[in-house]
Formats: structure tokens, sequence, C-alpha cells
């Protein structure tokens, strides 16, 4: 190349460059975080770019940021400032295009995954949210949602999001167990039913207890019977102040599952428990959280935009620290866990064949009872 063209062009690009550079320093203020490791890119450019060659002492090994941060400018060498500035404006428009194109929020039918029935099942922001999706009938679980709701949990277990959350569409979280599931009898007779119903009860409860990763609920409005007492098994559950919690399994002629029987106490001090679980005292979402069932209640008003807010917050932690963590806590009480769960629907197996249950369950699906 000719050097009087090359004096030109260079000239041309450090002016353009020195002028775009002052709009990326602000507009990089605007962008989503983007990761540790391009944050350093951007420093040693910028540094690069302001005051030439590293030549500051190098820190310790132990001031482990700030060695980092040299370490990452002194790569640079002897990179000419016109070029790291260039660099540097390149990298932020880079970035920016990238999260303009991902902040077009896809609508939620675009992004819902396939093969659920009672669910919406959706991947984002590295958050699995599981929807319970039967607001009519206030998102009361049938045997199909139960399958569901373990094959969503498992797939999650496997995917690479770093948080799980199950939630309610509608005005419920979940009314608790399908009634009518009690009604479909196979030919086999009744304790036949009754013993199905036990290893799906077993099994769902298992897949919470041996969830390997945080699992969040969100509970969006009243919850009932199952969806309540499986809130002991979550890492942590927020509520809408107009979320109320249940259990009536007294009313029902039927026992506490989901670990209730050992996480309630547990969590709450036995008298609270008894109250909840023996006689089906209703909590408040201000009371679930004064004992502790609750992690922390939002206005109803603003609830899902306060808690998408922090739960988007936190999936950006490292996953695979929030997993080991949420193993080292939960292996602990697996096999107690499990135990329990066992034993819990063992004694639900009896109380389904019962009239006290039979009555009970009679009594609503022939409309004389509600809770
Ligand atoms: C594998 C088995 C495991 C078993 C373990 C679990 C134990 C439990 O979960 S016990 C808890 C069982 N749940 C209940 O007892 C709740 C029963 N429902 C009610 O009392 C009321 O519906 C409720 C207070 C929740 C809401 O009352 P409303 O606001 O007045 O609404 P509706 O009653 O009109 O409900 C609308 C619609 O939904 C149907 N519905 C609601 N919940 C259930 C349910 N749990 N089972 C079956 N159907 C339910 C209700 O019948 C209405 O239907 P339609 O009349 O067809 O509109």
């Amino acid at each position: 190349m000719v050097p009087a063209l090359q004096l030109h062009m260079s000239k041309t690009a450090m002016r353009a460059s020195q002028k775009d550079f002052e709009s990326a320093l602000s507009q990089v203020k605007r962008l989503k975080d983007p990761g540790n490791e391009v944050k350093l890119k951007l420093y040693a450019l910028y540094k690069q770019a302001t005051e030439g060659p590293c030549n500051t002492p190098k820190p310790g090994v132990f001031d482990l940021i700030n060695k980092a941060k040299w370490d990452a400018w002194n790569a640079l060498g002897s990179l000419p400032k016109e070029t790291a500035r260039q660099n540097y404006v390149d990298l932020v428009s880079g970035l920016s295009s990238s999260s303009d194109s991902s902040s077009q929020v896809k609508p939620e039918a675009d992004r819902k995954q396939p093969g659920y029935e009672t669910l919406v099942v959706t991947s984002e922001d590295s958050i699995t949210k599981i929807m319970m999706n039967r607001p009519a009938k206030k998102n009361a679980i049938t045997i199909q949602m139960y399958n569901e709701i373990m094959l969503a949990l498992k797939a999650a277990s496997k995917d690479d999001s770093a948080i799980t959350v199950l939630t309610g569409n509608g005005d419920y979280y979940s009314s608790g167990n399908d009634l009518s599931n009690f009604t479909d009898i196979p030919p086999e007779g009744i304790e036949e039913k009754a013993k199905s119903s036990a290893i799906l009860l077993r099994d769902f409860v298992d897949c919470f207890i041996d969830f390997p990763k945080p699992l969040i609920a969100v509970v969006n409005g009243p919850a009932v019977g199952i969806s309540v007492t499986i809130l002991g098994l979550f890492d942590t559950v927020y509520a809408s102040s107009r979320a109320t919690f249940h259990t009536p399994f007294s009313h029902l002629g039927q026992s506490p599952e989901g670990c209730s029987s050992y996480t309630f106490p547990k969590i709450m001090g036995p008298a609270k428990a008894a109250e909840m679980l023996i006689f089906g005292k209703k909590l408040t979402a201000a009371e679930a959280c004064a004992q502790g069932l609750v992690t922390e209640v939002f206005p109803d008003s603003t609830f899902q935009k306060e808690v998408w807010t922090r739960l988007k917050a936190y999936s950006k932690l490292p996953p695979n620290a929030m997993r080991i963590s949420k193993q080292v806590i939960r292996n602990r009480e697996k096999e107690k866990l499990r135990a329990i769960n066992a034993e819990e629907s063992r004694a639900l197996q009896e109380r389904w064949l019962s009239d006290e249950c039979t009555n009970a369950v009679m009594n609503f699906l022939t409309r004389k009872a509600k809770l």
C-alpha cells in the first residue's frame, strides 16, 4: 500500500473511532450484563485505548479481580491506542445488536414447549417455568397433570436452565388433587384404584424430593391440598398477597402427604403444623410467611413484575454452584424424605377406601360441599 494513502486511511479510522468510542462508552452502560469474560475484554480495550500498553505493577495472586483485569490488559501488548478504540467500538456494537435481538420477546405461545396438554412449559433467561394450565378448574391436578408435571420436572432437571419455577395460570395457584380422579374406577375395583393412586402420589412427590436444581414456587393465588404440602420441598416460595394456604385433609377424610407430616412441623413447629394438617386451618399469605412456609409475600398488583425481576437476577448466578448448594442441603435428608413419602402414601391408600373420604368426595362432586 502507498504510505500516503495508508496514512490518510488510518487518520479517517482514528477520527471515526474517536467519535464512536465516546458513544460506545455511554452505550455500554445500557447493555445487559454481558458476563465476566466480555467485561474483562471491554476493560482491557478501554485501558489500552485511553492509557496505552499496561505498565502498572502486577497485582498479587490473592488479589483475584485486579489480577484478572491486569492480565487482560497486559495481554493486549503493544496494540496501538487507535486499534484498541476501534476494537472496543466493534465489540460494543456486536453486543448491542445481539442484546437488541434477544430483547425482542416472542409471545409465550411461540416459546411454549410442545407435548403438554395441562401445562404451559417455557424456558428462557435460564429459567424453566412450569405453569399449571387449567384455570377454569382452579388448576385442579388431574392424573394427566401429575404425569405431565413429573415429565416437565425430569426434562427441567436435564436442560440448561439454572432454576425451575412452578406456578399457576389464572386466579388460583392450584385447588389440589382433582377430586374427580377418584371416580374413574378400573374394572379391577376400588382397591386397585387406591393402590395405583398411592403409587402415582409417591412417584410424584419423589420427583420434588429428588429435583437437583433450585426449585421455586410462584404462588399466584389460593393453594389447596397437595399444592400446599409439597411447598415444604421447594427451595423458595414467593406468594401473592392474595394467596391462601389450605390443607383440609380431615374435612376430606384424608391425611397429609407431600412429606408435610415431617416438613411442616420442622418449618413452623408442631403446634402450628397440627392446626393446619389436622384441623385444616387456612393461612393467609402473611401468616404462611410468618410461619416460615413462604419466603416472601408481594402485593398482588406488582407480584409478577417483582417476582420475575428477582428470579431473573438469581438465574444469572453460577448454575453449578447453586445446584451443588441445593444438593448439599437436600442430600442430608433425602432418604428420610423418601421414607416419609412412602409412609404417607400408604396411609392415604387406606384413607381413600374409607367411608369418610368417599362421602366427602361425593359431597363435593354432587355440589353439596365446598371448602
Ligand atoms: C394421586 C392422588 C393424590 C391425592 C392427594 C391430594 C390431596 C388433596 O389435594 S386434597 C385437596 C382437594 N381439593 C379440594 O378439596 C378443593 C375442592 N374445590 C373447592 O372446594 C372449590 O372449587 C374451591 C374452593 C377451590 C374454589 O371455589 P370457587 O371459587 O367457588 O370455584 P368453583 O368451585 O366454582 O370451581 C370452578 C370449577 O373448578 C372445579 N374444581 C375446583 N377445584 C376442584 C378440585 N380440586 N377437583 C375437581 N374440580 C375442581 C369446580 O368443580 C368447578 O367446576 P365446574 O362446576 O365444572 O365449573
